[in-house]
């Protein structure tokens, strides 16, 4: 990706006028290039789109957001971005002043300004002991937000805002217990593996703030593979070599991301090679994630995959119903907003294999919520999500289920509601009747009506073994996501 060079633009701004609308939209739409590649494209969507740059200033970049809400969640998640963005873009002296728009209904936008936060410039005070401690403490602040960002640890990243389910509950502990004892226990390394989004780096990044809180002086580092593998490179060019080696046997708690990435990199597999060696050695805590089981990474030397196995590897699951139900509650917790029963359950129906996708949907939900100022009810709900949740309820019929079913089983219909007990028969009964209960509004007693007169409690019997299975076997969510699939495209 090539962004504008921050010079281009600090020399343009000399030449022309420095109050320029054409110039603040060129500054800010290098920001944006560099903020759209660190978050996830859904959040940039959200939160970046509806921003409008107003004008440019002695370094002074005003955007107008549409509403409070919005200025304050950019504040509280992206403003870090934001501000790297506009130093790489204005250089270190560069401002960012906000416009909200508070009221639209008067004809012209009623709108008040404010500066990023952290940016602010600092108030002068008078000295009383009073605020002197508060001076105090706000240094303190400052340098332990300091230290964690060194070590590049999300602070929100804790074991409280983790929820605890059936889908990580051995990760969970194992990474409590590495959290309180690092280095100094049977898991090292600890490896975390999983799916997309299923929270191994959340996890991760909880044991490295747990330990921070423990002990203030501790050195945890987080890095990506990637990070890691293009800072050697660098390194190699640059000379550094040396520096960077030791710089990494320096680390006390060493976290590192989606080491997938590391399979064919030779060169930088042997590094990490002898950097693990060292820190091993000297009790020092090294914590891996993959999106699989080690032994399935394929390009990764075979003494560094016994290394990687020789504390503990636990993996994480798609969350169950329960559990996604809990994670919705509790980020809507988080943002301090309470919603209806019926649309948790519908969202946590309809997103099953992301914990990320199920937090895009909150965070959707509320934008809209914001921007359109209406009340989110299961209607609002489903006509805002409807491109990340496709399935729309309603439209759903158990014949269209059955047809799906039988079709995916090679059964016919007249299988499916009889007695037959053979496997697929059974198994594709148990799991239609899986299907409409998520997908549709039917009552236990239609569903078991339509699937061959049976009565609601063979109904529950059957969504229960369903489930079960899903959360046993890889085979089984499998088949339910593909037979989602196609009950998808034939109800469109
Ligand atoms: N059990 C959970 N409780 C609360 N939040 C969770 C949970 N699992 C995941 N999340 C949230 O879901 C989002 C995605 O998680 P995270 O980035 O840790 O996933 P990941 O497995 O590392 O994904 P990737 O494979 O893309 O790197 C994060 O915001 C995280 O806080």
């Amino acid at each position: 990706m090539s962004h504008t060079q921050p010079h281009d633009l600090v020399q343009k701004s000399t030449e022309t006028h420095p109050v320029n609308a054409g110039f603040a939209q060129k500054v800010w739409d290098a920001c944006i290039e560099i903020i759209r590649g660190k978050i996830n494209n859904q959040a940039f969507k959200t939160w970046f789109t509806p921003i409008r740059p107003l004008h440019f200033a002695d370094n002074e970049l005003t955007i107008e957001v549409p509403s409070q809400f919005f200025y304050e969640w950019i504040e509280e998640n992206y403003s870090r971005y934001v501000k790297d963005a506009l130093k790489e873009i204005i250089g270190s002296e560069g401002k960012l002043m906000y416009s909200i728009v508070m009221d639209k209904s008067q004809g012209h936008p009623v709108t008040i300004e404010l500066p990023q936060q952290n940016m602010a410039t600092a108030v002068t005070t008078p000295i009383e002991e009073e605020e002197h401690r508060e001076e105090a403490a706000e240094r303190e602040r400052f340098r332990k937000n300091r230290q964690k960002f060194e070590s590049h640890l999300n602070p929100k990243y804790t074991f409280s805002t983790l929820i605890r389910g059936d889908c990580n509950s051995l990760a969970f502990a194992a990474s409590k217990s590495v959290s309180q004892n690092p280095g100094q226990n049977a898991f090292n390394p600890l490896v975390i593996y999983g799916g997309v989004g299923l929270g191994k780096t959340h996890m991760m990044q909880a044991i490295g703030n747990q330990v921070r809180e423990n002990a203030h002086s501790s050195y945890v580092l987080y890095v990506s593979s990637e990070k890691f593998a293009i800072d050697f490179v660098n390194a190699i060019q640059n000379g550094n070599i040396q520096e960077f080696s030791s710089f990494y046997r320096t680390i006390d708690v060493l976290i590192i991301d989606d080491i997938q990435f590391f399979a064919g990199k030779e060169k930088t597999q042997e590094e990490i090679f002898h950097i693990f060696n060292t820190l091993h050695q000297s009790n020092k805590q090294i914590i891996l994630s993959s999106d699989r089981p080690i032994k399935e990474i394929k390009g990764i030397e075979d003494r560094l995959i016994s290394r990687f196995n020789w504390g503990l590897s636990v993996d994480l699951q798609p969350p169950d119903y329960e559990t996604r139900k809990a994670i919705i509650q509790s980020k809507l917790e988080q943002n301090g907003v309470t919603l209806d029963s019926n649309i948790v359950d519908f969202i946590a129906t309809n997103v099953t294999q992301n914990v990320r996708e199920l937090e895009g949907c909150i965070v959707k939900l509320l934008a809209a919520h914001s921007l359109f100022n209406q009340e989110i009810d299961l209607a609002f709900t489903k006509s805002t999500l409807k491109d990340i949740i496709r399935i729309q309820a309603k439209q759903l019929t158990l014949d269209t289920i059955e047809k799906a079913v039988c079709s995916y089983f090679s059964i016919t219909p007249n299988d499916l509601k009889g007695k037959s007990k053979k496997k697929e028969i059974a198994t594709g009964r148990q799991i239609a009747m899986y299907l409409s209960k998520e997908l549709t509004d039917s009552s236990l007693k239609t569903i078991g009506l339509h699937f061959g007169g049976r009565d609601h409690s063979t109904v529950i019997h059957g969504c229960s073994t369903v489930s079960k299975k899903m959360e046993k076997s890889m085979e089984m969510r499998n088949t339910v996501e593909e037979l989602k699939k196609r009950i998808e495209i034939m109800s469109m």
